[in-house]
Parts: structure tokens; C-alpha cells; sequence
């Protein structure tokens, strides 16, 4: 990439990642076919995919928007770990599958590296539900021997991906199930809408109570994945922090919330131009924030990495305490060799009641900035998904030619990623003999 020029054009966001494989795993509770429009061909998509065939499940890619899946054919309930590497599905499908097979085995999860991501609030579910979970070195082994039993769950902290195993679990089993400390990220709430539209019955509540009375069975379903909220964050900071001008389509504004307060606090301008398509630029000198990252509808975790590259160009000091993950600060280092001035501490630096203080993880980030930033001769190395869009970002900013490794951990989650930022003035290519 050769940084240190605007960058200014118009860009659609895909299908959200974060639904669509979740989508994906929801479509196998039905008994009909699912197709699923706005999918985004991205690596994540491809290693759903990879896994629920693997079990003998369907998967049909229409064409670049569409997804078909039958879970018809579905013949075993034990999912090997998919060549391409695993994602955080596997964890999902444990629950999912249990209705339709009294065993299933799945292997342990991947992700992106950014602290321990345990799955015990998921094991717990099941249990409660009336399963028998053992884990082992190779993953997890889940049992029944009658049908699976509504139950209350109280989930010690509002997990995405917790919350998503008991909707798997509750629509389908005997009587009422009511999950308290639910996650309502806009992803879980598209994903119950799916579900609803292939018969469960689900109330949700102005809270983060959900109640589920079960059905014996569902249909499959049509649904389009709504845009990626995190694609249109990292988007809106490559216009600001580039000094340049981009118009996002595909995107709801409501799903971006409390992201377009902070952006428009530091110095970003923001034009709403339809329905689903907002313009963002710099409207004036950046000045610095001090944020905590939160459940919804909290500053998105997965918005911290593209805006703490926007903060290393705004006048002062900011701060980023990060309380979702303990571990997501580790890319800011390699960033010190363009100019950038940052620092880590095992500190809460905010006021957000955290389940990392006193612990000794280095979750609070201190920005200096305004840092010019030059591009190196090193290659950046990216070490996970969003820290390969801060770097984008870092080398779009960087005056001279950036060099980039490690892009399969972006394409798990941005699609087509060199056509579309080329198309918006940003000077990149992908090299061959490279990772990429
Ligand atoms: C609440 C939140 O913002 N979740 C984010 C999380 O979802 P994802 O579903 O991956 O993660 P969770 O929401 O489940 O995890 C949130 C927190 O709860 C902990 N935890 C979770 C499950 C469990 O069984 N035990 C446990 O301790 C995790 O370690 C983490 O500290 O990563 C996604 C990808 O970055 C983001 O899009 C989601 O917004
Ligand atoms: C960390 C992310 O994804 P995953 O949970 O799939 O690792 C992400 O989407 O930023």
C-alpha cells in the first residue's frame, strides 16, 4: 500500500459477518431449505460452510450474494475440525445439532486471539437445558437421552455467543425457556427475527429478558443478512483519519449507535444520504476521547482497532479501555514503528464496572497523538481480524509504501478487500509470492 493520500469514493458494506454464520447454523434447525441473500464471500462464511458440509448438510452458493442450505441430507453429529482452521461456530453447532441427534461432538473453537474466550456460560446452557457435556483435549461431546427442556437461564455476562446457544436450544425444546443478562447486539436481534420467521416463538422485552416458548419443529426461512456495522465503522475511520471522503452504503444507521456520537465528538462529519447509505469525512480538527468498549449498545469491541488508528491523529491524549476482551491491544505495538505513541496498562482507565480489574492484563490503551505516521521497510505482520483493518488503515495514513502479511486474517471478515479499496483512491495491490 502507498499511503498519505485521501481517501474518497463510495463503498457498500457486505452481509455482517457476525449474522450470517450465525444465520447459517440457525438454518439447520429447519426442516425445509434456507436461503440466505446478502452473504458475504468471506473466509468466515467459507469456513461455515466448510463445517455444516462436513456434517452433511448442504450448502449452495448461488452466486456472490446467495446462500442455500439444506440440512436435509444432515447424517452425523460429530464435526471434524475443517482443514481451513476453525472458527467460533463449532461451539454453536453443539447446541444446534443437539436436537436432532442424542450425541454430538464438535472440536474446540477458534477466533481471533484476543484473550480466552471461554465457552463455559455455552456448556452450562446445555446442561441446564438437560444435556450431558464432557469436554475433551480434541473439543467438547454433548448428550441427551429425551428431548431437550426449556429452563431459565441467568447468564453471568451479556455474551453474543452464549446468548445465540440458548436461542438454538430454546426454540426447539419442551416448554418455556427465559434467558436474563441476554446479549442485544443488533446480530442476536436479526437473528431472533430468523428464527421467528421460521416458526419460534420468542418475546424480547425493552430489557435484556428474552422468553422463548418452544416448538416441535421449524421451517426454513428467506432472509438478507443485514450490513455490517463493523465494516461501516472501519470504513467511516479510513475516511476521517485519511482526510478523506467516503460514502458508506448497505448499512443501517441505527445499528452504528453510540459509534457515530464518538466519531462526530472527535472531529468526524457525518451526512446521512438514504435509508441505508451515510457520508463520512473530517469536518474539523481531530480532538482526543476517552472510551470503553462495551456490550451493546456500547462502543463495539470490534470497532476499537480502525478507531484507535483514527485517535493517533487527534490532538491530545485518548484513552481506549477495552472491557469485552481482556487481550485485544496486542497490534498497537508493531504501530510504533510508523510514529505512533501508545501505551498499555493493566489499569481500568474508566468508570465501566470490568472483570479484568486487578487482573494483570494489559486492557487500557493511552493514545498521544497528533503522530504523523511514515511507512517502514518491515512488513506489518497482522496478528488478528480487526487489527488487519487498523493496519490498512495505519498504511493508507502512512507516508511511502507500506507492505502488509498475514491478509487471511482480514479476508476472514472483509470481502474482496484490494478491488474495493482500490476503487476508492487507496493505492493498493496484492503481491504475488506473498501470504496474501
Ligand atoms: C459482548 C460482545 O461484545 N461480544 C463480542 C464477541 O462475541 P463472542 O460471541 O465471540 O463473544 P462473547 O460475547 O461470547 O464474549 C464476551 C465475553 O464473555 C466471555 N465469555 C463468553 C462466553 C463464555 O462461555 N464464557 C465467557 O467467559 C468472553 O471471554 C468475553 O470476555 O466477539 C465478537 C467478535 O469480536 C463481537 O462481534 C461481539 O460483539
Ligand atoms: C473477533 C472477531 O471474530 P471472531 O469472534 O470470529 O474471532 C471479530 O469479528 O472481530
Amino acid at each position: 500500500m502507498e499511503g498519505g493520500y485521501p481517501v474518497v469514493g463510495k463503498i457498500a458494506c457486505l452481509g455482517a459477518k457476525n449474522f450470517v454464520i450465525k444465520a447459517m447454523v440457525a438454518a439447520l434447525l429447519g426442516d425445509t431449505p434456507t436461503t440466505l441473500t446478502n452473504a458475504p464471500a468471506i473466509g468466515d462464511v467459507d469456513i461455515t460452510a466448510e463445517l455444516l458440509t462436513s456434517i452433511g448438510a448442504k450448502v449452495e452458493r448461488v452466486d456472490s450474494q446467495q446462500l442455500v442450505i439444506d440440512a436435509s441430507s444432515m447424517d452425523t453429529s460429530t464435526v471434524p475440525t475443517p482443514h481451513s482452521g476453525s472458527n467460533r461456530v463449532p461451539i454453536l453447532l453443539l447446541s444446534a445439532l443437539l436436537h436432532r441427534f442424542t450425541t454430538v461432538s464438535v472440536p474446540v473453537v477458534g477466533g481471533c486471539k484476543i484473550g480466552a474466550r471461554a465457552v463455559d456460560f455455552h456448556l452450562q446452557a446445555i446442561r441446564r437445558f438437560g444435556g450431558v457435556v464432557d469436554e475433551t483435549s480434541e473439543g467438547y461431546v454433548a448428550r441427551r437421552v429425551k428431548s431437550l427442556k426449556g429452563t431459565h437461564i441467568d447468564l453471568p455476562y451479556p455474551s453474543v455467543g452464549a446468548t445465540e446457544t440458548c436461542l438454538y436450544l430454546g426454540v426447539l425444546a419442551e416448554g418455556r425457556t427465559v434467558i436474563t443478562n441476554a446479549a442485544i447486539e443488533p446480530e442476536v436481534m436479526e437473528l431472533i427475527m430468523m428464527l421467528r420467521s421460521m416458526g419460534a416463538i420468542i418475546f424480547t422485552s425493552s430489557g435484556r429478558d428474552i422468553r422463548i416458548e418452544g416448538v416441535k419443529q421449524l421451517k426454513g426461512t428467506h432472509i438478507q443478512a443485514l450490513g455490517d456495522r463493523i465494516e461501516a465503522a472501519s470504513w467511516a475511520s479510513l475516511a476521517c483519519a485519511s482526510n478523506g471522503d467516503v460514502t458508506v452504503s448497505g448499512i443501517r444507521p441505527d445499528t452504528l449507535g453510540n459509534f457515530l456520537s464518538y466519531f462526530q465528538e472527535i472531529g468526524g462529519g457525518i451526512e446521512l444520504m438514504g435509508a441505508e447509505s451515510i457520508r463520512f469525512f473530517r469536518a474539523r480538527d481531530l480532538r482526543p476521547a476517552i472510551i470503553e468498549t462495551d456490550v451493546y449498545p456500547g462502543f463495539s469491541t470490534d470497532w476499537q482497532q480502525p478507531f484507535a488508528i483514527l485517535l493517533t491523529q487527534a490532538d491530545g491524549i485518548s484513552i481506549i479501555h477495552e472491557t469485552v476482551f481482556e487481550n485485544r491491544f496486542g497490534y498497537l505495538k508493531a504501530l510504533d514503528a510508523l510514529g505512533a505513541r501508545t501505551q498499555l496498562t493493566s489499569h481500568c482507565l474508566g468508570g465501566i464496572p470490568c472483570r479484568f480489574r486487578d487482573k494483570n492484563y494489559e486492557h487500557s490503551a493511552i493514545i498521544i497523538g497528533p503522530t504523523p505516521f511514515t511507512a517502514t521497510s518491515e512488513p506489518i505482520t497482522i496478528p488478528d481480524l480487526r487489527a488487519g483493518l487498523a493496519y490498512v488503515i495505519a498504511a493508507a495514513i502512512a507516508r511511502g509504501t507500506s507492505i502488509i502479511t498475514g491478509v487471511d486474517f482480514l479476508e476472514r471478515g472483509y470481502g474482496n478487500i484490494v478491488p474495493r479499496l482500490a476503487s476508492m483512491n487507496l493505492k493498493i495491490e496484492r503481491i504475488a509470492g506473498s501470504s496474501l
